[in-house]
């Protein structure tokens, strides 16, 4: 994406001698853009933990570096570095999917070795979502030339929850991917933008990215969606996804699941866009196999905002005292999703379509 007119990545490598890795604080967005250096592999945990970096495509990729930042430091510390990553969040298979590669690549090397072999494989995984997002991009790209196609001189209304975009990938993001491509083709595409409490990744960071591409966009309440469908306001959802099962079943942002219910009670199509990398299949069902990740009170009892005079400031908006719950993942079952865009093109949410496309992930 550019910001400022400079075409960035989420997560890259600043070279030189003592290599480092560079993402966007997305806790301080859309306020300040701010790139953070990561020198060592507590650093990339902090930065997942914290949510200075997100989105399930881009904690896998910044993992795999910091295991890469490791191995310069130690390389015999390969397992231990790994299990320390992989349980920085549970609910996104990315992260794992991300470690095991650079376990794969790294356990049978000799010491020495696994430094310079360690960078190259993280780059490769991140090379690798920013291939993966385009294509989903271009496989998504026709359901909006579709929409289009039905009703000329028209605009195209999306729905999306949370942040699938750029901010969550390396490069132009999964949901998001095919509306930009539509976007820069010529397509009238106007994107209605949840704005996901409790951390606001809708309202501050999907917003963001959508305008700094030039995207029209609104930001609605998390609970306008429902209304919006019924009054005929939506053409299509596209939401992102954190961990698919081999039957289909999404696991993304909490709220997604009642984005499902009433697309489907409004014959809205419910489309999920994920890499090959967010594909789960060793689990079949999502809600009771899926961890779903509990987070801390104060993000539902608290706002976090920038004031008049530019401070970003914290407040309480919950009654004192009042305890909170915080999931912060939902599970969609698949019979509630018209279907799955992947970088193979599109599929099904049905196990059969699945292992057809991808048999190397039944291995
Ligand atoms: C392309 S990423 C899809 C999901 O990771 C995204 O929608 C989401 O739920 C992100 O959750 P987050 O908790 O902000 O990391």
């Amino acid at each position: 994406m550019k910001i400022d007119g400079i075409w960035h990545r989420s997560v890259r490598v600043d070279e030189g001698d003592g290599w480092s890795v560079r993402i966007l604080d997305q806790t301080k967005l859309p306020w300040q853009v701010e790139w953070l250096r990561l020198t060592n592999e507590d650093g990339v945990a902090h930065a997942i933990r914290s949510m200075q970096t997100r989105g399930a495509p881009l904690i896998g990729a910044t993992a795999a570096y910091g295991v890469a930042l490791a191995m310069r430091r130690d390389p015999t510390a390969l397992e231990p570095v790994c299990a320390m990553l992989a349980e920085t969040r549970p609910t996104a298979i990315n992260l794992r999917w991300a470690i095991d590669r650079m376990l794969t690549a790294l356990r049978n090397l000799p010491p020495q070795d696994r430094a310079v072999a360690a960078y190259a494989e993280a780059a490769a995984i991140a090379d690798d979502d920013a291939a993966t997002c385009a294509a989903i991009g271009r496989n998504g790209l026709p359901l909006l030339q579709e929409i289009a196609a039905r009703k000329p001189g028209s605009r195209v209304n999306v729905l999306t929850h949370c942040n699938a975009g750029w901010l969550a990938t390396v490069d132009w993001g999964t949901a998001l991917a095919p509306i930009y491509m539509a976007h820069d083709a010529g397509i009238p595409v106007h994107v209605w933008v949840d704005e996901t409490r409790p951390r606001n990744q809708g309202a501050a960071l999907t917003a963001f990215e959508l305008g700094a591409h030039g995207v029209p966009h609104t930001v609605v309440a998390d609970n306008a969606g429902g209304h919006l469908m019924q009054h005929g306001e939506v053409d299509i959802v596209i939401v992102g996804t954190d961990r698919v099962t081999r039957t289909g079943d999404v696991a993304n942002k909490i709220g997604t699941y009642l984005k499902a219910l009433a697309a489907k009670d409004n014959g809205v199509p419910f489309w999920v866009a994920l890499p090959h990398s967010t594909l789960d299949m060793r689990v079949a069902d999502g809600v009771s196999e899926i961890p779903i990740e509990e987070r801390s009170q104060a993000e539902v009892t608290d706002l976090t905002g920038r004031t008049a005079d530019g401070r970003i400031e914290t407040i309480r908006v919950a009654a004192a005292g009042s305890p909170a719950a915080n999931p912060a993942f939902d599970v969609t079952p698949a019979r509630l999703v018209t279907g799955l865009i992947t970088e193979r093109g599109r599929v099904a949410a049905e196990a059969a379509a699945l292992a057809a496309m991808y048999p190397e992930k039944l291995a």
